[in-house]
């Protein structure tokens, strides 16, 4: 499992991501960051020129005329006033960035946002989905989304304000005693490589940590789903997932304490190097006073330089250090938004299904280090009629349903809609050709109504033809039933604002909102069901049975299941083991046949007889 990877050092890289975010960020509020930066720059003088005022009024107090020119008593109270409000704009001027910043960080994080999700669609298939770099790519991606833009403008604040403020400060002691100057440089000097290295390591650890941060917050999840937390508390595995959740936090934290004990150690040598270039300065500045040299205004501007230099360094180099965090973190986003399409896609619409789909010498395989699923299977499924797909657990049953709607490609081989290699049609236009039911469909935390729609985004609010799509799935009677009819939200969780009512299906109930879903899909001329009726009742599976045979006259049926009750009227049954067509022929062949089929449809029949017995 890899990330991102830190890339040490490549500055000019690091630099052209550095301008691509600066970019995104002036586009998506190009106001708000202006202002961002004039108060910035603002807020970075402020002190300066209030540490020269200070220097003024000093030196008017004792008497003694200041380098600005002032003479006497008479330059304090203009310098006090003048003082007071640099105090005051120092306020307003802080509030003002940080009003701005937080504008800058709204806008932003939508903009990032909008791109991540477009991005996202043109992922057509589920393979990267299921990569783990990938996903550890999209973590750091919605991070970036979400925060990068956020610290990226704090750290360049604090940068560029620490900057003005070193530059300020410089030019302040060279109006008082140019030497001044290279003393405290000397003093500063080594703060700035020991605090880059330490933003590089704080950096790299943020980008190195996004997969335990992910498995962390996957077993925290586990713990906090109903659905999951039901069977860990059924067999008392609550702390077993506690315990991983802790070992990750454990491994994180390991990580974390290197790097601050390497901060530590640096920053206490550090400490030491300031402390004694600020003993030095007050010495040396002291004893210039002392002769003569220096008046007691320009001892205190002295005094503040020295502060205010190791300041502004400190706050230069901390802030360059989280800039480069922030730019690995937008490299994910800036990666993820330069993926490439998945799933190659042709210009052909998909004709309205007329002779068949065949699979020609399907080779199938989920990563090149797994095993085959599908070796070269030919397999027919004829137009206008019913194919039943049977095998054991993991023969490659779903696998060849999700290769048909192109979520994966074959490694080799080919699947032809009418003779048309899918590969050259228009994927839209083929995905509105089929409906399907998943083993594993989705119960989605949206009103009845719309976990109906999500069958056809054109049915929208069609009331008519969403009642009628659960009619035929036999949900209709429950919905109408429920607090708010099909407005009803299908959830365990109230909304945020507590106004709807909420209601939660059993499983069986959802498999019939699953089973509407596809109905309403009408246009559709391929209806695939994956073990539809897994979790139906007596009833509901007669029923569904006499819709597929009602249907099979209409459009072309696929489906998959274990329930010989449910597969024996399909016009054609093929069987697959081991990733192979073993057997195929209508239900009267294969009995005849005596093979594969014929032994798991007496095995099932007598199991179902011996227990009624
Ligand atoms: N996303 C995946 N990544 C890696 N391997 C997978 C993935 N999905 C399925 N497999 C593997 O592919 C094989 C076939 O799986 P598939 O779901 O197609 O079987 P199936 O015939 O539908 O089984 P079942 O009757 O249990 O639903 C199995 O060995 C499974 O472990």
């Amino acid at each position: 499992m890899t990330v991102p990877e830190p890339s040490p050092a490549r500055p000019r890289r690091s630099l052209r991501e550095l301008g691509w975010a600066l970019s995104l960020i002036v586009r998506a509020a190009p106001g708000p960051a202006a202002l961002v930066l004039l108060c910035t720059v603002v807020a970075g003088v402020l002190p300066v020129l209030s540490g020269w005022l200070l220097r003024v009024i000093l030196d008017a107090v004792a008497g003694r005329a200041g380098h600005a020119g002032h003479a006497g008593t008479g330059a304090v109270m203009p310098a006090a006033a003048g003082f007071a409000a640099v105090g005051l704009a120092m306020t307003l001027v802080q509030e003002l960035g940080s009003f701005a910043s937080n504008t800058v960080r709204r806008t932003v994080r939508f903009r990032a946002n909008a791109m991540l999700y477009e991005r996202l669609t043109v992922i057509r298939g589920i393979g990267l989905l299921e990569d783990s770099d990938f996903q550890n790519r999209l973590r750091l991606a919605g991070d970036a989304a979400d925060a990068a833009p956020a610290q990226l403008l704090r750290s360049l604040i604090s940068s560029v304000q620490g900057l003005v403020q070193v530059v300020g400060w410089l030019f302040a002691l060279a109006a008082v005693w140019p030497p001044a100057i290279g003393i405290v440089a000397a003093a500063v000097a080594p703060i700035v490589p020991v605090r880059l290295a330490v933003g590089r390591q704080q950096a790299e650890l943020v980008v190195r940590q996004a997969p335990r941060t992910r498995r962390q917050l996957a077993f925290r999840m586990l713990m906090a789903d109903a659905r999951s937390a039901k069977e860990l508390k059924v067999f008392g595995a609550e702390r077993f997932v506690a315990d991983r959740v802790l070992h990750e936090i454990t491994l994180m934290n390991e990580q974390e304490a290197v790097v601050d004990g390497r901060l530590l150690r640096r920053q206490s040598v550090l400490g030491a190097i300031e402390m004694s270039a600020t003993v030095v300065a007050i010495v040396v500045a002291a004893s210039l006073a002392l002769h003569g040299r220096l008046s007691p205004g320009g001892l205190s501007l002295f005094l503040g330089a020295a502060v205010g230099v190791q300041n502004g360094a400190f706050a230069v180099a901390a802030g360059f250090g989280w800039v480069r965090a922030s730019v690995l973190v937008f490299r994910a986003l800036r990666q993820v938004l330069s993926q490439a399409p998945d799933v190659p896609e042709g210009t052909i619409a998909a004709p309205a299904l007329s002779r068949a789909i065949e699979f020609r010498d399907v080779w199938f395989r989920y990563r090149d280090d797994l095993p085959w699923v599908l070796r070269g299977v030919n397999l027919t499924i004829a137009a206008g009629g019913s194919t039943g797909i049977i095998g054991t657990n993991g023969a490659g049953k779903s696998t060849l349903i999700k290769l048909l709607c192109r979520l994966y490609e074959p490694h080799q081989g080919c699947i032809l809609w009418d003779g048309v290699d899918i590969r050259t049609l228009d994927l839209d236009s083929l995905r509105s050709r089929i409906s399907a039911v998943f083993q594993d469909f989705v119960p989605y935390d949206l009103t009845a109504a719309e976990n109906i729609a999500i069958g056809d985004a054109a049915a929208g609010s069609d009331d008519e033809r969403i009642t009628a799509a659960a009619t035929k799935a036999e949900a209709h009677e429950f919905l109408a039933r429920l607090p708010n009819g099909y407005g009803t939200l299908l959830s365990r969780h109230l909304p945020p604002d507590g106004t709807e009512k909420t209601a939660f299906l059993s499983g069986g109930q959802w498999q019939r909102v699953a089973l509407a879903r596809a109905y309403l899909r009408d246009r559709a001329d391929l209806l695939i069901l994956d073990e539809p009726a897994s979790g139906l009742d007596a009833e509901a599976e007669q029923a569904l049975l006499d819709k597929m045979a009602d249907m099979s006259t209409m459009r072309t049926t696929v489906q998959i299941s274990h329930r010989m009750s449910t597969q024996r009227w399909a016009d054609q049954i093929y069987v697959l083991a081991d990733g192979v067509v073993v057997e195929r022929g209508a239900h009267e062949e294969l009995m005849a046949a005596d093979g594969v089929y014929a032994a798991l449809f007496r095995m099932q029949f007598d199991g179902y007889v011996s227990r009624r017995r």
